[in-house]
């Protein structure tokens, strides 16, 4: 498969080694300094383009690649504002598939974290929070990750209505506590506490080697598809 990289930061360059060491070829490299040649001609014989760049050019860099009828994988956070746009785009037959978080395990722990929420809803002794921790360099906050997660938590539980980055007193705000910290990769907690106890479940990367595996795998099973996949799609979750 031949493949095309947006955005050859950290993850862009994690994924180019899974993607060579699984049998691919890497067709183009595109970063911010080349961001001009991001054009539908240069995409002509490219299978699937795999896109982690910023909030601010994720979504200019999907509508080129839709010109061009490549479909794309991303995994940029923080723009999501316009996904309704591109589910428009994907219902005109072009393929788009999103993750907040490519991890395996992550995928598993949003599951968990959903069963537990349900598990929670009639014992109003306990009430929940969570942490993200990421590297300093991170742009968006809360990570995709936690609104993911916070998702789940409101779709599980009667009494969270709405997510908050911040400490909350009131029932139905779910506090998202959001760290900064040297090189982390990505650590996500929720707790549920009570006045006796508390229930913890974290997830923590220890590189980005999940992340960037899920986008290959995710990668593989674009060619060709019309359509908004996410996950599930892929894992049959
Ligand atoms: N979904 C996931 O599993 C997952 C995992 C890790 C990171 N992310 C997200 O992916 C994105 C990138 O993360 P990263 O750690 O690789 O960041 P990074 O800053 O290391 O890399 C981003 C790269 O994009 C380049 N870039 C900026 N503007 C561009 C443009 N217009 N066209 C092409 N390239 C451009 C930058 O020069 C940089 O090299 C972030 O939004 C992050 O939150 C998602
Ligand atoms: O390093 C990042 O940036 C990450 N972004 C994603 C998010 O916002 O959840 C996934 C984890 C790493």
């Amino acid at each position: 498969m031949k493949i095309a990289l947006i955005g050859y930061g950290k993850m862009g360059k994690e994924i180019e080694q899974i993607a060579i060491d699984r049998g691919h070829e890497i067709g183009l490299i595109i970063d911010q300094e080349n961001q001009n040649d991001l054009i539908p001609d240069k995409l002509k014989d490219i299978d699937v383009a795999i896109e982690f760049t910023n909030p601010k050019s994720a979504f200019d860099n999907y509508q080129i690649c839709f010109e061009a009828n490549v479909p794309v994988v991303s995994g940029t956070t923080g723009w999501l504002d316009k996904i309704d746009l591109v589910k428009e785009r994907c219902q005109s037959g072009n393929g788009f598939f999103y993750a907040s978080n490519f991890s395996l395990g992550v995928n598993l722990f949003f599951e968990l974290n959903k069963k537990l929420a349900k598990l929670m809803a009639p014992f109003s002794e306990y009430n929940a929070d969570m942490e993200e921790i990421h590297h300093i360099h991170k742009l968006d906050s809360p990570s995709g990750t936690a609104i993911t997660l916070a998702e789940g938590i409101i779709e599980n539980h009667p009494r969270k209505t709405k997510w908050i980055e911040a400490a909350s007193t009131k029932e139905d705000e779910l506090s998202i506590f959001a760290k900064r910290h040297g090189a982390v990769p990505g650590t996500h907690s929720i707790t549920w506490h009570s006045e006796v106890d508390e229930i913890n479940i974290q997830h923590l990367a220890y590189s980005r080697k999940g992340f960037a595996l899920g986008a290959v795998l995710a990668a593989e099973f674009m060619p060709k598809k019309k359509g908004f996949f996410g996950m599930k799609d892929l894992l049959n979750l």
